[in-house]
């Protein structure tokens, strides 16, 4: 039999009983921030559908207990995803818990305890540099990794800031003393590398790494760390990387046309690499890659 009961003890009662569900959703934000629980693990327990405290929890509030995930960062998050601001966990529909899920099963696989070795690699003129500069720019937590090369600086360049310009006597000593944890030949040109000792210091000291170097580079950084996360920076489209490389205007009609041969090379080998990002817009590009370090976002 229904029981039926005078309205204040309905209203007292659906009082009392919010109170209590906003109690439990409470509790499960603190588990997953002091982290006895993964946001992940709060997700399937809502996809379950046992119609608990996990269900009813926002996503929002979901991501921003996540440490180092910030209302900002977390509304940037569920743009990608396609989840509107208002969506709870349990409510979520298919394509969008799959797409929560995997995010989610990056996010915490790069636990902040954890640094991370994240090389972005990609055509000439996708943009690799103007990410890289955006992410030193924008989050001070990421070592970014200054090369030494054999090349000429271009007007503007900084030694020690943008590379290392050494000369080739100098390259070969780097080389024979173990001094360099990767470098190729690049274009068929300059000799690049990546300087060993920042990168360990930084990885001991708990720091994540960024390096931006070329394909033949990543190959061989995870072949020693087999553990790096390799990041493939793609164009929009070929036509708009032919319009980067030219407008930018640093190298000459032969120089480009050498580097557009190597990059149809560079893009044939994007399936080695673990991620794949889209530098359509570089702010939004370099918080993909970001997240994949998994360092708090800049004040
Ligand atoms: N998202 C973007 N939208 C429009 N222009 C961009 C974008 N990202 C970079 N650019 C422009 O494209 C040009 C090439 O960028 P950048 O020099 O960073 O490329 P790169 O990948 O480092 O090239 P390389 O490997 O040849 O050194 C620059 O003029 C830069 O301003
Ligand atoms: N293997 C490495 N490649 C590197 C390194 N530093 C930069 N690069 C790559 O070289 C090309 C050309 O650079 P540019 O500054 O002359 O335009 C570009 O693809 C870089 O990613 C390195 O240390 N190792």
């Amino acid at each position: 039999m229904p029981r039926v009961n005078p309205p204040e003890v309905d209203r007292v009662a659906a009082a009392q009983a919010a109170v209590a569900a906003r109690r439990a959703r409470a509790a499960v934000k603190r588990s997953v921030a002091d982290r006895s629980r993964t946001a992940l693990d709060v997700a399937e327990t809502a996809w379950k559908g046992q119609g608990g405290p996990e269900s009813t929890l926002r996503v929002r509030e979901l991501l921003t207990s996540v440490p180092g995930l910030g209302p900002v960062r977390a509304a940037g998050v569920m743009e990608r995803l396609g989840i509107a601001d208002a969506k709870r966990v349990g409510g979520l529909g298919v394509r969008q818990r799959v797409r929560l899920r995997e995010f989610l099963l990056e996010r915490e696989g790069a636990s902040p305890e954890r640094a991370r070795l994240v090389v972005l690699a990609g055509p000439t003129a996708v943009g690799k540099g103007t990410v890289s500069t955006h992410i030193r720019d924008n989050f001070p937590g990421v070592l970014l990794s200054v090369s030494a090369t054999t090349r000429d600086p271009r007007p503007g360049e900084i030694d020690g800031k943008h590379y290392y310009f050494v000369d080739h006597a100098e390259f070969d000593r780097l080389i024979a003393e173990d001094e360099l944890l990767e470098w190729a030949t690049v274009h068929n040109q300059n000799r690049y590398g990546t300087p060993r000792g920042p990168v360990d210091a930084a990885l001991d000291a708990g720091d994540s790494v960024l390096l931006e170097i070329d394909i033949q580079g990543a190959r061989q950084v995870k072949r020693a760390m087999p553990e790096a996360v390799l990041v493939f920076l793609l164009p929009p489209s070929w036509e708009e990387m032919v319009r980067r490389l030219v407008g930018r205007g640093t190298e000459s009609p032969e120089e480009q046309q050498r580097r557009l041969e190597t990059a149809k090379v560079e893009l044939a080998a994007q399936d080695e690499f673990d991620h794949a990002v889209v530098n359509d817009d570089v702010a939004r590009a370099a918080q993909e890659v970001v997240d994949l370090l998994a360092v708090p976002a800049a004040r």
